[in-house]
């Protein structure tokens, strides 16, 4: 992990107030005038900029089809920019060997929408995937991580479960268990709300909190749920049209006089975003 402060977990102003006295100036995750169509459609992102600032809870914001989870894939070098740069580490990411991406790659943990977990194994061996095959720990030292990762998300009663037998909610939390199970400097997860109803969703998200406060590192949270975003973040950015419109402290962005992100947080249907 590279935290500073990763054990404080910060939240709220106190934690925002630690978060910039030790760690303002330090960004794993910089995109400088990203650009990227696909076909011949319009621009997906439109010169988009953002500094993630590290050891926080980011949630991304936006309207549907806005681009969150194409900004996603270009943070862990699933897709390459038409025009501009995406730094991780402090490494331009499509500057390096593909052998070095491979490894940069390796220090994020990605849940996506439906916990993208394999059909054909059951929970333990879908954890313990990452570990079998990308380090050379015994199977006694996996089945110590695994167990912990498991019961951190509630689910040490179903480790013999396949993922068709078990609920959305309990898929995303064991993706979210293998998601962590490298002890990744960064987490990125794809609308981890979607599908949840709001009670689950809420639990999710404590769940999360509790995660970052527990291990620390950068969190990138996408979601389209304000709630789940006011419960989740220290840092919101709002992407539109193509652009990060507003990146900064919640309580910031929460009290944004910018007409669309006021609107968008307010899920006020009065402005400047209509149905198109
Ligand atoms: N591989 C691809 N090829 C072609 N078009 C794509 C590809 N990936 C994404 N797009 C297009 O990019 C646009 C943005 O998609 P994206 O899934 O990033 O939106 P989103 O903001 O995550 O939406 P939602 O909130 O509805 O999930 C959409 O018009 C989508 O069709």
């Amino acid at each position: 992990m590279s935290s500073s402060v990763s054990s404080a977990g910060p939240r709220g102003p106190a934690g925002l107030a630690e978060l910039s006295a030790t760690n303002g100036d330090r960004h794993t995750i910089r995109l400088k005038n990203v650009h990227k169509t696909f076909g011949g459609g319009s621009p997906v992102l439109a010169g988009l900029s953002v500094d993630i600032t590290d050891d926080a809870i980011t949630t991304i914001l936006g309207p549907s089809g806005t681009g969150k989870s194409v900004l996603l894939k270009h943070i862990v070098g699933l897709l390459e920019p038409d025009v501009g740069e995406v730094s991780v580490f402090g490494q331009d990411i499509w500057r390096v060997s593909e052998v070095d991406r491979f490894e940069l790659r390796k220090r994020f943990g990605v849940l996506f929408q439906d916990g993208a977990l394999f059909g054909s194994m059951n929970l333990y061996d879908n954890v313990a995937f990452p570990l079998r095959k990308h380090t050379d720990k015994s199977e006694s030292e996996i089945r110590e991580i695994v167990m912990t990762n498991l019961k951190e998300v509630g689910l040490e009663g179903a480790v013999h479960r396949a993922p068709n037998e078990i609920s959305g909610g309990m898929r995303k939390r064991a993706g979210f268990a293998r998601a962590l199970v490298m002890r990744p400097d960064v987490v990125l997860f794809d609308e981890p709300d979607s599908g949840l109803d709001p009670v689950r969703t809420r639990l999710l998200c404590q769940l999360i909190t509790q995660m970052h406060a527990e291990h620390g590192g950068t969190y990138i949270v996408i979601t389209h749920d304000i709630a789940s975003a006011r419960t989740l973040s220290d840092y919101v950015g709002v992407l539109w049209q193509g652009k990060m419109v507003h990146y900064g402290e919640a309580e910031e962005a929460f009290a944004s006089d910018n007409a669309f992100v006021r609107q968008f947080l307010a899920g006020d249907a009065v402005g400047p975003l209509g149905m198109d």
